[in-house]
Parts: C-alpha cells; sequence; structure tokens
C-alpha cells in the first residue's frame, strides 16, 4: 500500500488554487448580486413605485430565502457535490438578476428576488466545502477566512462599476450585465472546479472528521468518493454543529444589522457625520477584515483547542464597544466610531470560526450540511436583530424622523441577541467538550494552562 507522508500536499498546489479561486469568483459574483439592489435602492422605489419601507421589505426577503435555503442547499452539496451546486446556483441568480431587469411590478420583482435569494445560497458553502478537500488541514482555517474577506469585495463591484453602468445606462442593462456574469461564472466553474484532488489519498474512515489539537499536516481527504443519503438528523446530532451554530449566529448579527442595514442611518441622523464619512467608516471596516482575517485564521490552525476564545473575545470587544457607544447621550469622537467598526470587523471574521468547528467534529460526508446549519445562525440571528432595532425604532420614532436617542434605545435591543447567542455557545461548547472527553480529547482549564506557562517560564 503506497504511504502518502502526512507532511506532503498531495494535490497540486496551482491546481487546487484555480479549483478554490473559481468558486471563490462565483461567490463573489453571488455576493455582489445580493448587494446590487442595495445601491440601486433610489431607482427601484421609482421603478416599481413604492416606499422606502417596502423597499427594505427586499433585504428582509432575501435574507429569509438565504437563510431557509441553508439546510436544502447543505444536504444537496453533500449528494451533489460543489461543482455541481456552484454551477447550478449561479445559472439560478442569473435568471434571477434578468428578470429583475424586465419586470417592473414589486410581487415579480419580489419573485426575482427570491430566485436571487436561493442562488447567493448556494455559493458560499460550496466553495467552503472546497478548502479541506483541496487543501492541508493546516492551511483550512486562514482559506475559510480568506473565502469570506475575498467574497466580500462583491459589495465593491456593485458600488463602482455596477453602479457606474447603472447611471449611465439604467436599470435594464445594469441587471442584465450581472445576469450575463452569473452565467458566465456558472460555465467557468463547471469547467474549472472539481470536487475533490483524483490524487492517490488515504481513504478516511467514514467516521473520521478533520484532525483538532495537533495542527500537523494532513493530506486532503475530506470529500467521500461515494457519495450516500445524509441524515440530517445525525448532522443535528452532533454538539459540535451547534457550537459552529452558535459561534455564527453571535458573530454575524453585529456586522449585518450595521452593514446591510441600519448603520449609514445611525452615522448620518444619529452621529451627524455625512454620507461619505459613513461610507469611509464602512470602508475601514472592509480593509480590516483583510488584516484581521488571516490573523485569525492562522490563531485558529496553532490553537485549535482555543478556537472559542476568539469567538468570546470577539464578542466581548463588539458589546465594549458598543457601550461606550451607546451609553453617552452625545455624539461620538472619530476614534470612538473607528473603534466601533474594527469591533463589529472581528466578530465577522470570528463568524468563520463556526465553519471550522463543524469542520473538525462533522464527519466529511455530512460537512456540507452541517455548514449549511451552521450559516443558518448567522442568518436567523441577523434577521432578529435587524427587525428589533426596526420595531424599536418605529416604537420610539413613528414619524421616521430618528435622532440619536432613538438609534441608543434601538441598537440596545441588539443585548437579547447576543443574550440568546451567547448562552447557546457556552451551553454547546460545554457539550462539545463532554464528547471530546468521551473520545479522549481533554481541554485543559485555563488555570492550568497560566499555571503550566509559568513553570514553563520559570524552567526555562
Ligand atoms: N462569515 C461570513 C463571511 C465573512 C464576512 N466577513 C468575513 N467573513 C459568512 O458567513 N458569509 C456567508 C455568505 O454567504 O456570505
Amino acid at each position: 500500500m503506497a504511504v502518502v507522508s502526512p507532511f506532503r500536499d498531495p494535490a497540486p498546489a496551482r491546481l487546487a488554487f484555480a479549483v478554490w479561486g473559481a468558486g471563490l469568483a462565483a461567490y463573489v459574483v453571488a455576493v455582489t448580486g445580493r448587494t446590487s439592489l442595495g445601491v440601486a435602492g433610489l431607482q427601484a422605489v421609482d421603478r416599481f413605485e413604492i416606499s422606502a419601507a417596502t423597499l427594505s421589505l427586499f433585504s428582509v426577503v432575501q435574507l429569509a430565502v438565504y437563510a431557509a435555503a441553508q439546510i436544502p442547499v447543505g444536504l444537496l452539496l453533500d449528494r451533489i457535490g460543489s461543482r455541481r451546486l456552484i454551477a447550478t446556483g449561479a445559472m439560478v441568480l442569473a435568471a434571477g438578476q434578468l428578470m429583475l431587469a424586465v419586470v417592473d411590478t414589486l410581487p415579480m420583482a419580489l419573485a426575482a428576488r427570491v430566485l436571487v435569494g436561493v442562488g447567493d445560497a448556494t455559493a458560499f458553502v460550496s466553495v467552503l466545502r472546497l478548502v479541506p478537500a483541496w487543501f492541508p488541514s493546516r492551511r483550512v482555517p486562514v482559506l475559510t477566512q480568506m473565502t469570506g474577506i475575498v467574497g466580500s469585495t462583491g459589495q465593491i463591484i456593485s458600488a463602482v462599476p455596477f453602479m457606474a453602468v447603472l447611471l449611465r445606462f439604467g436599470w435594464t442593462p445594469a441587471f442584465v450585465s450581472l445576469a450575463a456574469l452569473g452565467v458566465f461564472m456558472g460555465i467557468v466553474a463547471a469547467i474549472v472546479v472539481r470536487d475533490r484532488p483524483r490524487l492517490p489519498a488515504p481513504a478516511p474512515a467514514r467516521e473520521s472528521v478533520q484532525p483538532v489539537g495537533t495542527g500537523a499536516e494532513v493530506p486532503p481527504a475530506a470529500v467521500p468518493a461515494r457519495r450516500e443519503k445524509v441524515s440530517l438528523r445525525a448532522v443535528m446530532g452532533e454538539p459540535g454543529t451547534w457550537l459552529g451554530f452558535f459561534t455564527h449566529f453571535v458573530s454575524l448579527f453585529p456586522t449585518n444589522t450595521f452593514v446591510l442595514l441600519w448603520g449609514v442611518p445611525f452615522l448620518t441622523a444619529g452621529q451627524g457625520r455625512s454620507a461619505q464619512e459613513a461610507s469611509v467608516f464602512l470602508t475601514v471596516s472592509a480593509l480590516a477584515g483583510v488584516v484581521m482575517g488571516p490573523v485569525a485564521g492562522e490563531l485558529q490552525a496553532r490553537h485549535p483547542l482555543r478556537r472559542s476564545w476568539l469567538v468570546l473575545g470577539a464578542a466581548a470587544f463588539a458589546i465594549g464597544a458598543w457601550t461606550m457607544v451607546l451609553v453617552p447621550t452625545t455624539p461620538r469622537p472619530t476614534w470612538q466610531l473607528v473603534v466601533l467598526v474594527l469591533a463589529l470587523t472581528s466578530t465577522a471574521t470570528a463568524s468563520n470560526v463556526g465553519f471550522d468547528f463543524a469542520r473538525t467534529f462533522v464527519p466529511p460526508a455530512r460537512l456540507g450540511t452541517a455548514t449549511g446549519v451552521v450559516n443558518v445562525g448567522g442568518f436567523v440571528a441577523s434577521l432578529i436583530s435587524i427587525y428589533l432595532v426596526g420595531l424599536v425604532l418605529d416604537l420610539v420614532r413613528p414619524d421616521g424622523h430618528y435622532v440619536l436617542d432613538d438609534f441608543r434605545a434601538a441598537f440596545a435591543a441588539q443585548g437579547v441577541v447576543w443574550v440568546i447567542g451567547l448562552t447557546g455557545l457556552l451551553t454547546a461548547r460545554h457539550a462539545t467538550r463532554r464528547r471530546m472527553a468521551e473520545g479522549g480529547v481533554v481541554v485543559p482549564p485555563v488555570r492550568e494552562v497560566i499555571a503550566r506557562m509559568r513553570n514553563h517560564h520559570r524552567e526555562g
């Protein structure tokens, strides 16, 4: 039997990056589609003769469709693999954009947006599935972080070139271009993406998972060659799935609530900043992600038994930053708002740790489904949080002319989501550690680790 060194990467790196890159490009186009209506808001209000409040219905429908599609998409991913799902999803997304390009009634536009949401829902989880299949596990945390960060650049495509086409040529050509981009990326994905390397790799035992603890290089062998029907019950019965779910839940909503809907109104109407200044704050946040993502990925790879610290640390940072900004009754200085957006970037970064939990606690045959379940967490929490902030704003200022005090009350409502998320996270962490202990992996208490480090320092 051929022996494959655990320190050798059997998949040619160039091919691995080409496969990941093609999938990633499709995800970037999905994020462009997701954010395109946000930048075309004013034109949408004119075209469909709707109010700004009805416009926000598009965001809610889209988030809800995305979240609802995650589990079916995850099950499908385990059945048909990343290549077919990315290609099909890109075509569905393109069909939605084409429909949006030509319709002029609200119900048809919402139906088009449902298609965009379904297509979008396939991209991220499918690309994430390629990472452990093509790369050694030591590299997976950083590449998972990079997938999220590079995908976010789709927002820049909708804010700059898409916006330029919209302003120069109008609604239909702008959305037809997005549809064409979707078709193109679907074809590229079908040609370039492969679900797993063809090179020989030791077949993993059916129940084996990517290793936790050593950080050692292992050959990419995480996609079983034979696909079986995956039981959702088996995925849900794994405490590691819930650890991932609540990690994503508690970490993604602070960023989404701010970036997708309420951040710009808060910075302009609440903090008295101009729209240009608000977009600078959002750009600072996007750029900070480029630094935080790889650093977090490296820490995850080096200290796999301490990944929940990253999540709890980011949550503490965000809660602290919001407290600093919301307790005073006056607009905050620039440095405090910068600290706030950096804290929100740190939670978006921490949300990807949820996928790493799924990878290391759920067997490869069920990883697509588990990734879908984890992804539901962040989007359900985002829906709850976006709704709660809007609800409080409506209660305290029904006329819609919001001032700082209204935002102080509204953003404080996020506390409810934090309590639910942190309780779920700590409960799931406890259950996961118990399961690990049954398998012989004991996570030493922090006290013990500090004492050991002190002794080591003294002896050294
Ligand atoms: N965790 C995010 C991706 C992200 C954003 N910033 C850093 N990473 C996520 O789960 N995204 C899902 C999606 O479909 O975009």
